[in-house]
């Protein structure tokens, strides 16, 4: 099936002349729930802006459900709703009028019915005739995410959708994000948060430094994330692995001083205790021991440094 939005070769290089993007090669499959997740500056906002039209990219092609996000604009972004980090509406603004008013950008045809289910949706029918100004920060994303769902887009993008929100608001928009699947709307967030990616999406983008790093599929993912390697310095090098330790999920380096032994951190037995016992049995002693992660999980342990500095900062 043809990608609902296919990224090719894109660069972009701000006036300054900071490279914000460096080749993004990216597919997003239709119906799916992609999480593009990277620490603060990694560039998740210029992507999503270039995609959405809003940045010009250096180089490089964006298509959106077919349709050239430069040279078929109008085309490429009717299927599009954005819901920015920031707030962008006219604080004087009634809810209803703001909702309604942007589904007329798109030059659709006025459908209160269908804003009346928005609003409700996003418990926000309450409110409004309120004006947006005397609204809570919550229920202000919460109008965001009914002006870009208002022209009923095919893809929705949240940039950060849950930063600094309660935990009554997040729960909220995970079920809101799930019924929209359901209805068959592709949505790409970015978060920084690894259990928002790990709860919601179906794959995962990671972009560091204004390059993507990894695209996998969540489960895939998850399983790699939960190796780790234990490497056992011998004492005597061996020439093979003894016959008594085969069936263990281990590899004998080239010149046999070393044996790695490779666990899930996720399963409730590590078989390291076993593993040590059957050396013992055998005689074969080591020197030292030192235990490493996938350098996947590094990427992993790096952002959530970033973002538990990002939070603890808050
Ligand atoms: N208009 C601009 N001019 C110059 N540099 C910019 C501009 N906008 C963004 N940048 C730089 O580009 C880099 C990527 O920024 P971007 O906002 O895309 O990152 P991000 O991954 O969304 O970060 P965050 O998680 O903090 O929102 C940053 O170093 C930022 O300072």
């Amino acid at each position: 099936m043809q990608p609902i939005i296919s990224v090719n070769d894109l660069t972009k290089t701000y006036a300054g002349g900071f490279q914000a993007l460096q080749n993004i090669n990216l597919d997003i499959h239709r119906g799916e729930i992609f999480a593009l997740l990277g620490p603060n500056g990694a560039g998740k906002t210029t992507l999503i802006s270039i995609i959405c039209g809003i940045v010009n990219a250096s180089s490089g092609t964006v298509l959106a459900d077919g349709h050239d996000i430069r040279r078929d604009f109008r085309a490429a972004r009717s299927k599009i709703g954005l819901v920015p980090q920031e707030l962008t509406t006219d604080m004087f603004e009634t809810v209803w009028a703001t909702v309604n008013f942007s589904r007329g950008l798109f030059g659709k045809p006025a459908d209160k019915a269908l804003v009346e289910r928005i609003l409700r949706d996003l418990s926000l029918w309450d409110k409004r005739h309120e004006r947006i100004m005397a609204l809570s920060g919550g229920m202000k994303r919460r109008v965001m995410i009914a002006k870009a769902l208002s022209h009923e887009p095919a893809i929705l993008f949240l940039d950060e959708p849950t930063a600094g929100v309660d935990v009554e608001l997040r729960r909220d928009m995970w079920e809101m994000v799930r019924r929209l699947r359901e209805n068959g709307v592709t949505i790409i967030l970015t978060t920084h948060y690894i259990e928002e990616a790990e709860e919601m999406a179906d794959r995962i983008g990671v972009i560091n430094k204004g390059r993507i790093v990894l695209v996998e599929d969540k489960h895939v993912l998850m399983q790699q994330l939960g190796k780790k390697q234990l490497t056992l310095h011998l004492q005597q090098p061996l020439a093979a692995i003894p016959s008594a330790l085969a069936g263990l999920p281990l590899t004998l380096s080239v010149d046999g001083s070393e044996l790695v032994y490779t666990f899930d951190t996720q399963s409730e037995q590590t078989g390291i205790a076993t593993l040590l016992r059957r050396l013992g049995e055998q005689g074969i002693d080591f020197l030292d021991l030192k235990t490493s992660q996938s350098s996947l999980e590094e990427i992993f342990v790096s952002l959530v440094h970033d973002s538990r500095a990002a939070q603890e900062a808050h």
